[in-house]
């Protein structure tokens, strides 16, 4: 196949100085002569292969995983064809190290660490220019993806202020190493709305506004304005909210999914991912989602829509009617059990479809508070299937394990709080106390645990970013106007059926992440297929032409060949 031809307008150390276009020491000879690059560059001409050895090595040579984010973090204001190849070959390696868990502590030190600034920064006292700073940055670009955080609920390490712009980066990020979306095509925006994090307000060197959070009516005017413009400007683009505050997060899912695409990676794509890790782990019990008891310890962002997410799937796979299947649910919070006696003030609106009569517990232990615990719950309950979505690490101990193990055969435990140092319990702990019968996954990446004949146990990643890119690229590329709930069950469902564990019990309850953009393909065609089926989107096609669409438009890393066009061309 012949190189795609690029027009581009820039030439010299504008063009070397732009990373969307820099090929480095890729540029050949013709090109350098045309693009006045000659004694610009060392004279030797490299593959893209050998830049990406030249690079590995590079990184390699960086100890700590923090270093080699910070070395990938310049590549990629660098070269992007270069850090995304990088990337692509060495999957498995280098997520942890752009993603959770390095990026958590690549947050947590943004101020410290910063070099060069990279995506949208709005600012609250600058609203006034709002629109003007968002046009400086997107005009003659095509944007087809906002990925947006306010910061306040940063992974499990809370308010990070202006530093949330490494996530929004980062799933940026993945939407194009694994979705397959164009990085030219995708916004990462940060809302500096402040922050009430005192180290960072105490911090001199602290780059975001140095002032407490705004809240209430201002915040929603600045939050509003902004998602105006990109409806305004972007019509046709995905929305896509992360780690926002637990309760701005459903409120403005609600206030704004009927108006537009948007999408809450942590109440939805944390729901879909944990829906098919669940659906796979019942596969190998060989019993039904609705045969589960459900104990969800931390009710926020997460755990409310994991709880929702699997509750519809009861209802629309198993039959069961929607109370019923409410009934299967346990949550506890930072209270306790969440219950009718905790009173209106310690339950949030969202919490309250899910709250347990008094009744049903009364002859429970409480603590002095009122409260009932985790160890408590597991007792009564016997839960089947475990989840943590909590920050509280170590929550799940010994005792909580094992007497969840005494009450059914393989106990489905995950401990999905990030970055790793927050997990509710070490899978290899609860691999052991379970004396190898627990089915496992976490949200960030552990290192295999034993099966009791001595075989690897696989620990799957249960993670949104396994599936959010599918879900966001399917409804994209079939132009939705909205992110339906029947489009994520649909992803989700596809996921699932990719399970290793449904083929091998002992094998992996989700795909690794080094399969994560086949997998993606698979879950995008289900999203587009369902959206044309439901007439979400703006297409009619058949299901062999989604599948057709859906290959034909992923993004892929290539330098292509340049040709001067001062008036036409890219820059
Ligand atoms: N694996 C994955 O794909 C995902 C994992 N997460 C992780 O889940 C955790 C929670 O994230 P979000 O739901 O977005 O945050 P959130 O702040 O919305 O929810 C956390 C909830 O846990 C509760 N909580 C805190 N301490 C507790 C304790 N000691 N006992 C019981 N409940 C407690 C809080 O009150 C809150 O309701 C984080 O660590 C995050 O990284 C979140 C989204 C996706
Ligand atoms: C994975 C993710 O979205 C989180 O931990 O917040
Ligand atoms: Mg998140």
């Amino acid at each position: 196949m012949s190189p795609t031809q690029y027009r581009v307008a820039l030439r010299g150390e504008e063009l070397l100085d732009n990373p969307r276009l820099n090929k480095g020491t890729a540029f050949t000879l013709a090109e350098r002569k045309e693009f006045g690059l000659i004694g610009r560059l060392p004279s030797r001409v490299n593959t893209l292969d050998e830049q990406c050895e030249r690079a590995y090595a590079q990184l390699e040579g960086r100890e700590s995983a923090i270093r080699k984010n910070s070395f990938l973090q310049s590549l990629k204001s660098q070269n992007i064809v270069l850090y995304y190849t990088l990337l692509s070959r060495h999957l498995r390696e280098l997520i942890p190290i752009i993603y959770t868990p390095t990026e958590a502590e690549a947050i947590s030190d943004y101020s410290h660490l910063f070099r060069r600034s990279e995506g949208l920064y709005l600012t609250f006292p600058n609203q006034d220019t709002m629109e003007e700073d968002f046009l400086e940055q997107t005009q003659g670009r095509n944007i087809d993806l906002v990925v947006v955080s306010d910061s306040e609920a940063i992974l499990g390490i809370g308010d990070q202020g202006v530093g949330g712009i490494g996530i929004s980066s980062a799933k940026s990020v993945i939407y194009s190493l694994i979705g397959g979306i164009d990085p030219s095509q995708a916004l990462p925006v940060v809302l500096d709305v402040g922050t009430d994090n005192e180290d960072l307000l105490n911090d001199h060197l602290y780059v975001g506004w140095p002032n407490r959070r705004v809240r209430g009516q201002e915040y929603d005017q600045f939050v509003d304005k902004f998602v105006q413009l990109v409806r305004k400007h972007y019509p046709h683009s995905l929305l896509h909210f992360e780690d926002f505050g637990v309760t701005n997060a459903h409120r403005l899912l609600r206030r704004y999914k009927d108006t537009h695409a948007v999408f809450n990676d942590d109440i939805q794509g944390t729901g879909a991912v944990t829906l098919s890790c669940v659906m796979a782990a019942v596969g190998v019990t060989k019993s039904r989602l609705a045969d589960q008891r459900y104990l969800i310890y931390g009710a926020g962002s997460a755990g409310l829509g994991i709880a929702r997410q699997l509750r519809d799937a009861i209802v629309s796979t198993d039959g069961v009617e929607r109370d019923k299947a409410t009934a299967l649910f346990y949550l506890i919070d930072r209270n306790g059990l969440i219950k009718q006696s905790l009173g209106e003030d310690k339950i949030r609106e969202d919490q309250r479809e899910w709250v347990r009569s008094d009744e049903e517990w009364a002859e429970v232990k409480e603590n002095g508070n009122g409260e009932i615990g985790l160890l408590e719950t597991v007792k009564k309950v016997q839960p089947t299937v475990l989840i943590g979505c909590s920050t509280h690490a170590g929550a799940f101990t010994r005792e909580v394990i094992e007497a969840m193990a005494a009450g059914c055969e393989r106990p489905i435990i995950l401990p999905l709080s990030n970055p790793s140092k927050l997990v509710e319990v070490d899978p290899k702990n609860a691999n052991d106390w379970t004396k190898g019968k627990a089915l496992l996954a976490t949200g960030s990446p552990f290192p295999p645990a034993k099966t009791p004949n001595g075989r690897d146990y696989i620990i799957a990643e249960c993670n949104n970013a396994l599936i959010y890119p599918g879900l966001g690229f399917g409804a994209m590329i079939s132009k939705s106007r909205r992110m339906t709930d029947t489009m994520i069950i649909a992803g989700a469902r596809r996921l699932a059926s990719l399970a290793p564990a449904l083929q091998d019990p002992d094998d992996a309850l989700l795909p690794d992440f080094a399969d994560a953009p086949q997998v993606n393909i698979e879950v995008a065609v289900a999203v587009a297929e369902q959206a044309v089926e439901e007439g979400s989107a703006d297409v009619t096609w058949t299901k062999e032409e989604a599948r057709a669409r859906v290959k034909a438009a992923i993004w892929k890393p290539d330098y292509g060949v340049y040709v001067f066009d001062e008036a036409n061309g890219l820059k």
